[in-house]
């Protein structure tokens, strides 16, 4: 039997679509909820929801002592309210962050409004600065939170047109926001960085900035300027920072940042002459840059540096683009080493 065109197109805002594959279908799903505000006011129904508490998320300790983002669904965020006396309206203030494979849209809500250490109690979790619980969290979860936090932030910091100044509107799924007064849409943006891990064929190059942690090195990195290409950027920044040039780039892949703001980090590898490997940094912007051979790189990363161990070499951690540029060298400098 025929069911009515009205009941199908119910039953399609609610649920992802099962006439694709289920990638494609939760894709799918999620643009739709950008796009139809009814769709997604039913989808943060059924959906869970992420809370933070002035953009520091709320994160629960397992039974084997890891951490986990706190998951709550949209009924357990309303108790949560009510016991706190709050009549509900914060969850109108809930962004859409994407859809589980579960099918189930998810949302993260910030609750600083409220007292910090009722909504933990009431929750079951402990609000965590992001600066911790980025490292904390398992390298699969920690970019959801991440978006979640970029999302809020970009939202408070939005609030105002910067035409008119007047007040901006957001639509239900916090994809975008609108003035008005002057026609403008905003949509959540994020800094280009540029990330490289130069090699002269057999070391690599590793700088620190004075802010690092003690015996930190990480690959060079720089904002890209309007106007610029990724490689146009990483030439740039390479020689501002330690005046070498590149002669060949290949890319690597790509990762959002959360600090100090977000960035959308490009990742790739340089290479330089062997020729021409001396450097002159630039002590504006680095403390100290090196350059490293494969031994030292490969002692280093099986080090797991304790708080209080002398200075000895430590990488950026595994969470971070530049520890997988770094693990990438190192494979391909012991396969080159096996085939010569
Ligand atoms: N995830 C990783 O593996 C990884 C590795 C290296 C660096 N990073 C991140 O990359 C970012 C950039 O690296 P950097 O500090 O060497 O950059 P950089 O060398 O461009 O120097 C930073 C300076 O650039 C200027 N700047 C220009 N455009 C900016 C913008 N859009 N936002 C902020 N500042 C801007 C500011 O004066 C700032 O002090 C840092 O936030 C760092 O945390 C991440
Ligand atoms: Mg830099």
């Amino acid at each position: 039997m025929l069911r009515p065109l009205r009941l199908l197109l119910s039953g399609l805002q609610t649920q992802p679509s099962r006439c694709c594959s289920s990638f494609v279908s939760r894709m799918r799903y999620v643009n739709r909820l950008k796009e139809d505000d009814e769709a997604c006011t039913a989808a943060l129904k059924d959906g869970s929801i992420f809370l933070f508490h002035r953009l520091s998320p709320l994160l629960r300790c397992t039974d084997v002592g890891t951490f986990s983002p706190a998951t709550l669904t949209c009924s357990d965020v309303q108790s949560v309210l009510q016991r706190l006396g709050s009549d509900g309206s914060p969850l109108k203030e809930a962004v859409l962050i994407g859809c589980s494979e579960q099918n189930q849209a998810q949302f993260c809500l910030d609750v600083g409004e409220l007292d910090q250490a009722a909504v933990e109690e009431a929750s079951q979790g402990t609000f965590i600065d992001l600066r911790k619980a980025f490292f904390l969290l398992p390298a699969a979860e920690a970019p959801l939170v991440s978006k979640g936090q970029a999302l809020l932030r970009w939202h408070q910091s939005t609030r105002f047109c910067g035409a008119s100044g007047q007040p901006t509107q957001r639509n239900r799924a916090g994809s975008q926001r609108f003035c008005s007064s002057s026609s403008t849409v905003y949509y959540p943006k994020m800094s280009a960085v540029a990330v490289a891990l130069v090699s002269d064929g057999k070391r690599c190059l590793l700088g620190r900035q004075p802010s690092f942690p003690r015996g930190l090195y990480s690959a060079l990195a720089g904002f890209c300027d309007m106007g610029e290409t990724l490689e146009e950027a990483l030439c740039r920044e390479v020689a501002e920072e330690v005046g070498l040039e590149i002669q060949s780039i290949s890319y690597s892949s790509s990762q959002h940042w959360p600090f100090p703001h977000s960035s959308f980090m490009l990742g790739c590898h340089a290479l330089v002459s062997p020729a021409h490997t001396q450097l002159c940094v630039d002590r504006s912007e680095l403390e100290d840059a090196r350059w490293f051979t494969v031994d030292e790189i490969t002692r280093a990363l099986q080090v797991k540096p304790r708080r209080g161990d002398p200075p000895i070499l430590w990488l950026p951690p595994k969470h971070a683009l530049a520890n997988r540029l770094i693990r990438e060298w190192v494979e391909q400098q012991w396969q080159s080493e096996g085939g010569a």
